[in-house]
């Protein structure tokens, strides 16, 4: 029976776009007078996007159990990325002569890194299709596939190339779990905290990163330590696996599939005291909104996506910000620190060089916590102006640190240190580097992964799928040169242009992108619309934050009062 509930609705539905529907009939809902009723005193707004509608949202803001469980089993995936791309580190350095019995070259380290990021980049470009073609869900399952054939490869590995081909092929889980996470997280989260729990899947990869070098660490002297620091990445891959056989994917990707009694039992799940009419209500809107997606095939889509996200200039101009925003991520030289910490502490004669990684690690995680709180509320706009500025500095004062350690890294991992011992200069490098690793977690660390907010729902799979393959292109140029561009051009000039590279994106912040927070997301479109729109982007942020604190007063005074959670908001009634 529940099977049917929404059958003559689907069945119905035509092709008249979004325009506002009036649910005077309430479409096969199961013969439930009551619900009929209910129904046909509500008017659905029109809307562009699912993120916009009120029905639920406006309706209950309380955060159900079962989507704080969906968002961590998610962010499981956050993990993998943060752990797979951190482990990295400490196992370079333990590894030894394990592979090929030689020790490992500057160009060997760089392709084992950079396989992963080039697997990643490779799988996050049809990722967002794929989602869309076959779940959420079952991609991010996929991808604990791929991860469980990654380590396995690895931890076995006893040449150098069977060590690359398993980082490649747990980059592909990476790539897939990096792209579709914040996606799953932005598409269960309630509109009023979906900043903060897309944040979550930030902390929980920083979080790996920080217990990849701790673990790291742990291992340093155990014989064959970095094989069982691979495998312990099966652990959170296998738990995350285990639970996604229990939970349920996405209501809108439901809705797109045309299950919408899932699609309604999940929301029903994930928003504590909704009555089922407005759960019904909140369907008939998605899949109102799932018709605007132009195209009745997925090829055909997929081609008009890919000219809408060119062809419209907010969509453009959404784009040029998601993908700006993770090149600028990559190309400030942060991963070079992630990836090479343990190589570059250890060359330089810091004995704990794993240490000084940890504090690195552990700086990047706290920083992303203060993110966390800063992002809704000084603003995202606010907390990158900050950021690249403090990076800017940092590396400038690293840079010259460098030039007066005397450090020169030559081929075959050896380094000249002119002046040799630990100097008051080496402190200067490990408390600048501190200090970038602060700044970059506050702002430009942790704000590209908001890039769903930048696109409306037609084009956000192929939006993120873009701007998430730029990210891990330039995470590979990053792993494929950084030791490389230390011995051409000495870690001052590479620590300099580094620098230059956060200064030049500090001007393409100021000039370019507007603030987001506490707008809608149709305001987004509106804000893109004829160029970036900064001053009025920031009128709009304030203006909303001011609502936003009267409205929350107002319910305040209204518990006081006896207000009845259940009682749909007077907004939503018309006639
Ligand atoms: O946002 C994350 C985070 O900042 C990580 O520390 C970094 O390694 C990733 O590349 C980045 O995407």
């Amino acid at each position: 029976m529940a099977q049917h509930k929404f059958a003559d609705y689907h069945a119905d539905k035509g092709d008249s776009g979004a325009a506002a529907v009036s649910s005077g009939s309430p479409v096969g809902v199961d013969g439930v007078d009551a619900d009929a009723d209910a129904l046909s005193r509500i008017q659905i707004k029109p809307v562009n996007d699912e993120d916009d509608t009120s029905v639920i949202i406006t309706f209950n803001q309380d955060v159900s159990w079962f989507i704080v469980v969906l968002t961590f089993v998610a962010s499981i995936s956050g993990f993998m990325f943060g752990y797979d791309t951190g482990y990295i580190s400490s196992a370079l350095v333990s590894m030894g002569t394990d592979l090929d019995n030689r020790l490992l070259t500057y160009g060997d380290k760089e392709i084992i890194t950079a396989a992963t990021s080039l697997g990643a980049l490779l799988s996050s470009i049809v990722a967002g299709t794929c989602a869309d073609i076959w779940g959420r869900k079952p991609c991010i399952m996929f991808s604990n596939l791929l991860f469980v054939v990654g380590a396995a490869l690895q931890v076995s590995a006893h040449t150098f190339w069977q060590m690359a081909a398993g980082r490649l092929v747990m980059g592909f889980g990476v790539g897939i779990g990096s792209l579709i996470s914040p996606l799953f997280i932005g598409e269960i989260a309630p509109k009023m905290i979906r900043g903060r729990l897309v944040v979550i899947n930030s902390l929980c990869l920083t979080g790996g990163q920080l217990i990849a070098y701790g673990c790291g660490a742990g291992l340093d002297k155990v014989h064959n330590g970095w094989r069982i620091l691979v495998g312990l990445s099966l652990i959170p891959t296998c738990v995350q696996f285990g639970c996604f056989c229990f939970l349920p994917d996405t209501p809108r990707y439901y809705v797109m599939k045309g299950q919408l009694d899932k699609a309604a039992k999940v929301l029903a799940k994930s928003y504590n005291n909704a009555p089922e009419e407005l759960i019904q209500q909140k369907i008939i809107e998605l899949n109102t909104l799932n018709r605007v997606i132009p195209g009745n095939s997925v090829g055909k889509r997929v081609i008009n996506t890919i000219k809408e996200i060119h062809t419209v200039p907010s969509n453009f101009r959404a784009l040029i910000l998601g993908c700006a925003m993770q090149g600028i991520q990559q190309f400030c030289g942060w991963n070079s620190l992630m990836y090479f910490s343990g190589t570059i502490f250890e060359t330089v004669g810091f004995k704990n060089s794993t240490a000084v990684s940890i504090v690195v690690a552990g700086t990047n995680f706290i920083f992303t916590l203060v993110a966390f709180f800063a992002i809704d509320r000084i603003g995202r706009r606010v907390i990158l102006l900050i950021g690249l500025p403090g990076m800017c500095v940092s590396l400038v004062v690293c840079a010259i640190a460098f030039h007066y350690m005397g450090v020169r890294f030559e081929g075959g991992g050896n380094a000249v240190i002119e002046h040799g011992g630990f100097s008051a200069w080496g402190i200067v490098v490990i408390l600048s580097i501190i200090m970038y690793a602060a700044f970059y977690a506050l702002g430009i660390g942790t704000v590209p992964w908001q890039q769903s907010e930048l696109f409306p729902q037609a084009v956000r799979g192929i939006g993120t799928s873009f701007s998430t393959a730029t990210n891990w292109a330039g995470s590979m140029v990053i792993a494929s040169t950084f030791l490389t561009m230390l011995q051409n051009i000495t870690p001052t000039g590479t620590f300099a242009l580094f620098a230059a590279l956060s200064f030049v994106s500090f001007l393409f912040i100021y000039f370019c992108y507007p603030e987001l927070s506490g707008l809608e997301l149709e305001e987004v479109q509106m804000i893109l619309k004829d160029g970036f729109n900064i001053k009025a982007s920031q009128r709009l942020a304030k203006k909303r934050k001011q609502q936003m604190a009267n409205q929350k007063d107002a319910i305040h005074d209204d518990k006081l009062q006896g207000y009845n959670k259940n009682k749909p908001s007077d907004e939503l009634m018309e006639g």
